[in-house]
Formats: C-alpha cells, sequence, structure tokens
C-alpha cells in the first residue's frame, strides 16, 4: 500500500495573521468613509504589499491599523487581542512599529539622539539601550558614521535607515510601511528594499508595506492586496504569479481603471 500523501499546507490567506484587521471601515469624516470594509494579514517573516491607486486609502489603513484614527467598524487583531482603536503611544509597547511616508525624524537632533528615542517609552536602563544603540550601528554602519551629526543633515535615504534603525530600538514584531522609498534615488531606494527585506527574511518581523513603486515592492513581497475604492480588489501569494510580475501590474492597471 502506498503511503498516504502527506496533507496540503493551508495556504497563507487561510492562516491567521500576527496582525489582522478584518471589515475594517474608517474615514476622516464622519459622514465619508475612506476604509469601506477592509481586510488584511501580516505574518511573520513574510512581506504583505499594499497596492493600488492613488487615493485609494492605502496610507489611510496604516494610519487606521496604527490607531491615528478610530475605525467606525470592523476590528484590529495583534494574534489573538483585539486592539482595535488603541492609541498610537500604545502600539510600540504592543511590538508594532510605524513608517510613515514623510519623515519623522527630528531634524535638529543627532543621529544617536533621534535613535534613543526609539526606546523612551521602555525607560531602558543604560547598558540595555547601549546594547542596542550598538545593534544599530553594526545593523547600519553609515549611520554609526553620522551619529552625531543632526538628523536633518543626511540624505533621504539615509534618514529612512535612521528611522528603520530607530524603531528596531524597541525590536517591534509587526512594521507597518508606508512608501519607503518615495522621493529616493533608484541606488538608496534598493538599499532600502534590502533592508526591509531583512526585516522579514532575517528578523521575522511581518511587514505590511504600503507601496507606489508596484514593480520594485514586488520583487520583495509574499503576498499581495489590490485595493480599490477602500476594499480589496483582488488578492494572492505572489508565487502564485511566477516570474509574471506584468500580470499583477495589469490587475493593479485594472483597479486604477486605466
Ligand atoms: N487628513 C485627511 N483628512 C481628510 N481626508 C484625507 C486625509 N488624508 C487623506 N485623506 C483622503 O482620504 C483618501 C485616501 O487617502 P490615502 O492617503 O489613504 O490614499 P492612498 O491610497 O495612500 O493614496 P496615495 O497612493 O496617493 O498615497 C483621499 O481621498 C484623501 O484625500
Amino acid at each position: 500500500m502506498s503511503p498516504a500523501p502527506a496533507p496540503a499546507e493551508p495556504r497563507w490567506s487561510d492562516r491567521p495573521g500576527l496582525l489582522a484587521c478584518e471589515d475594517l471601515v474608517a474615514g476622516y469624516t464622519g459622514d465619508i468613509d475612506i476604509l469601506r470594509g477592509l481586510s488584511v494579514k501580516a505574518w511573520p517573516g513574510r512581506i504583505s504589499c499594499v497596492v493600488g491607486p492613488n487615493g485609494t486609502g492605502k496610507s489611510t489603513l496604516l494610519k487606521s491599523l496604527f490607531g491615528f484614527l478610530r475605525p467606525s467598524a470592523g476590528r484590529v487583531l495583534l494574534g489573538t487581542d483585539d486592539i482595535t482603536g488603541s492609541p498610537p503611544f500604545r502600539m510600540l509597547g504592543l511590538g508594532v512599529a510605524y513608517l510613515p511616508q514623510r519623515p519623522s525624524l527630528f531634524p535638529h537632533l543627532s543621529v544617536e539622539a533621534n535613535l534613543k528615542l526609539g526606546l523612551w517609552h521602555a525607560r531602558p536602563k543604560k547598558p540595555v539601550l547601549a546594547e542596542r544603540l550598538d545593534s544599530a550601528y553594526q545593523r547600519f554602519p553609515v549611520i554609526r558614521e553620522k551619529r552625531s551629526q543632526p538628523a536633518g543633515q543626511l540624505s533621504g535615504g539615509q534618514q529612512r535607515q535612521v528611522e528603520i534603525a530607530r524603531s528596531l530600538m524597541a525590536d517591534p514584531s509587526v512594521y507597518l510601511i508606508d512608501e519607503p522609498t518615495a522621493g529616493v534615488d533608484p541606488q538608496t531606494s534598493e538599499t532600502i528594499y534590502d533592508i526591509v527585506q531583512g526585516l522579514a527574511r532575517d528578523l521575522s518581523k511581518a511587514v505590511l508595506l504600503v507601496d507606489q513603486d508596484i514593480r520594485a515592492a514586488l520583487a520583495i513581497t509574499d503576498y499581495v492586496y489590490v485595493v480599490k475604492n477602500g476594499t480589496v480588489f483582488s488578492e494572492g501569494e505572489r508565487d502564485d504569479f511566477g516570474t509574471d510580475t506584468d500580470a499583477l501590474v495589469a490587475r493593479w492597471l485594472y483597479a486604477s481603471g486605466e
């Protein structure tokens, strides 16, 4: 008798995410919903990417997940905990980091002072702080060189690296990343995508990435959500598309109505 076939691995979409939102509804004013029942997941060690036309609610999704906007319906789950509506200042303590589209450093403070702010909420002892700083400098050598300079004097790409290093100080388990290479030159973009990829592959972070640079983002993505009008228009594992980035781009264009 031939052995029974091994049970099929569950598809990622069927597995619980470390961070997930279900049927999220949110907006900036009471009368207009930007998110209209949106559900996405992020899994440890993997990158989920949200793509879609301009103004469709991608940044609004990240803001709602991080607590800047309170959803009017739906829920946000971290593991099995319902964290819907938790304010931003609690999110880092819960292990969720948010890298917004616009630079969020304090430009007049030194790079090192900015890094230390990544751990202020934990009131760390000096040796812990020193150890985290050292590991940030090992991961981002260019930052070590510039640690005494005002952060605002660094290039856009270097500032992005400081932001990521600052977030790593708290060792979060989930990353919400909004267009990490907006306004950055192509070579620096490549470095930043490598770093984002490293967050998932080397550090097992669950990454939810929002990106306009669809081809570059798809190159590092595991799972894709195409969003249109505040809801998921189509979704699928990146591998399902093989190397056919064009098929995904076509879906995105279709969602855009182009
Ligand atoms: N602070 C705000 N107050 C009111 N409306 C807003 C605010 N921020 C965004 N919006 C509106 O919400 C909608 C969705 O914006 P959002 O930034 O989430 O889109 P997006 O998909 O991230 O677009 P893009 O790719 O251009 O960044 C847009 O119509 C936008 O004008």
